[in-house]
C-alpha cells in the first residue's frame, strides 16, 4: 500500500466461479494500480472446509458455509481504516489456512460468490457489479477452460455445473437484484440456433437513481436506439454487429440498459463506437479504447464483455474519485 487511506472506497465484485471476475480484477488494476488496490476474496470467510462441506451435503454457495459475521466485522474494519487479520481459504489443500494481516487501502474489492448476500456487508459497498452469465456461456466457457487447461472431462464439467445450479439460482442469482451494474451476457441474437457461442451479446444494466452514479448512454439519453454501427467506420465481417439502448425495469427499478451483439473485427475501431456514447467517464475520447486495447489478450476483449468491463471499472474509477472528493471537502470544511 502506498499512503494510508482518508477514505477507503468498497467496491463489491459479485458472481459465480469462472465469470470473468478475475479478468475483471486486472481491468481494474490498470484504472487504479496495483498499488491503490486490495483484493479480499470472500472464499476465504468459508466456514467449512472441503472435507466438512462434503461430509454435510452443504455447497461453498449455501450460506452455512460462510461466515457473514466474520466477514462484516472485518469489511466494516478496513472500511474504518483498520487492519484485520482475516482468514485464508486454501484452494490447493481444501483447508482453512491460518489468518494473514490486511491493511486498509484506497480501494478495497470484494470479490466473489456473496459480495451483496448479507445486508450488512452490501450496506457498507460504494458500488458493485453482478456478472450475470446465462448458463449456455457459463458451459461454454467453463467446458473451454476445465477441459483444455485442467484436463477435465466433458460429462464431468457439464456435471459439476449441474450439481451447483440449486444453490446458485437460491443464494447467488438473486443478488443481481442490489447491483448497481449487471453484466449480462447472452447467446447472440445474430445467429439462429448458435451452438458455438464464440459470438455474444453482452448487456450492461445500469441502476438508475444512485447518488453520484450517472449511466453511460448511446446518442440521446432517455431515448432507445437500435444501431447498426457496421460500415464506413466500422469493419464487420459475418454476422455483423448490433448495438440497443433503452430503459427497463429490473426488479422493480429502472436501469438504463446498454447492449452489444456481435464482435469487433479491429479493436483500433472501437473508438467509433466510444465517441457515440455520453458519460463513459473518460478523462479523454478514446481513453476507453485505448484502455481495451491495452489487454486485448484478455478474454472478451473482442467483444461486449470486455468493452462494458472497462466502461464499468470506468464507472468505479468515477465512483471513487466522486467519494475521495467530497470527504476531502468535509474535511476541509470542519
Ligand atoms: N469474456 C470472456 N469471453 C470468453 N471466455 C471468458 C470470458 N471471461 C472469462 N472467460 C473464460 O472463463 C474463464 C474464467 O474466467 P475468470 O478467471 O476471469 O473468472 P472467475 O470468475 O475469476 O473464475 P474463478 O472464480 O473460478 O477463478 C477464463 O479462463 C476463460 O476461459
Ligand atoms: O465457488 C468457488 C469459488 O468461487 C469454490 O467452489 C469454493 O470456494 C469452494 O472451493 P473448492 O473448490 O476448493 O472446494
Amino acid at each position: 500500500m502506498t499512503t494510508k487511506p482518508e477514505r477507503v472506497v468498497l467496491i463489491g465484485v459479485a458472481g459465480d466461479s469462472g465469470c470473468g471476475k478475475s479478468t475483471f480484477l486486472r481491468r481494474l488494476i490498470d484504472l487504479f494500480g496495483e498499488e491503490f488496490m486490495t483484493v479480499i476474496c470472500l472464499d476465504d470467510y468459508h466456514s467449512l472446509d472441503r472435507k466438512q462441506r462434503k461430509e454435510t451435503g452443504i455447497t461453498a454457495l449455501d450460506p452455512r458455509a460462510n461466515n457473514f459475521d466474520l466477514m462484516y466485522e472485518q469489511i466494516k474494519a478496513l472500511k474504518e481504516g483498520q487492519t484485520i487479520n482475516k482468514p485464508i481459504y486454501n484452494h490447493e489443500t481444501g483447508l482453512i489456512d491460518p489468518p494473514e494481516i490486511v491493511k486498509p487501502n484506497h480501494i478495497v474489492v470484494v470479490e466473489g460468490l456473496h459480495p451483496l448476500y448479507d445486508e450488512r456487508v452490501r450496506s457498507l459497498l460504494d458500488f458493485s457489479v453482478y456478472f450475470d452469465i446465462s448458463d449456455e456461456v457459463k458451459i461454454a466457457w467453463k467446458i473451454q477452460r476445465d477441459m483444455a487447461e485442467r484436463g477435465h472431462r466433458y460429462e464431468d464439467v457439464l456435471a459439476a455445473i449441474n450439481s451447483r445450479k440449486p444453490d446458485f439460482q437460491k443464494y447467488i442469482e438473486p443478488q443481481r437484484e442490489f447491483a448497481d451494474v449487471v453484466l449480462q451476457v447472452l447467446p447472440t441474437n445474430l445467429i439462429k440456433d448458435d451452438t458455438e457461442r464464440k459470438v455474444l451479446r453482452v448487456r450492461m444494466l445500469q441502476r438508475e437513481g444512485k447518488e453520484g452514479f450517472e449511466p453511460a448512454y448511446l446518442f440521446d439519453e432517455g431515448s432507445t436506439i437500435n444501431w447498426t454501427p457496421c460500415g464506413r467506420k466500422l469493419t464487420c465481417s459475418y454476422p455483423g454487429m448490433q448495438l440497443y439502448y433503452g430503459s427497463d425495469v429490473y426488479y422493480g427499478r429502472y436501469v438504463s440498459v446498454l447492449e452489444v451483439d456481435g464482435q469487433f473485427d479491429n479493436l483500433e475501431e472501437v473508438i467509433y463506437i466510444e465517441t457515440h456514447l455520453s458519460n463513459t467517464s473518460t478523462k479523454y475520447q478514446g481513453e476507453l479504447t485505448q484502455l481495451l486495447l491495452q489487454h486485448r489478450e484478455y478474454p472478451g476483449s473482442n467483444n461486449g464483455t470486455g468493452f462494458f468491463q472497462v466502461l464499468t471499472g470506468l464507472k468505479m474509477r468515477a465512483a471513487y474519485e466522486r467519494l475521495t472528493t467530497k470527504e476531502a471537502k468535509l474535511a476541509v470544511q470542519v
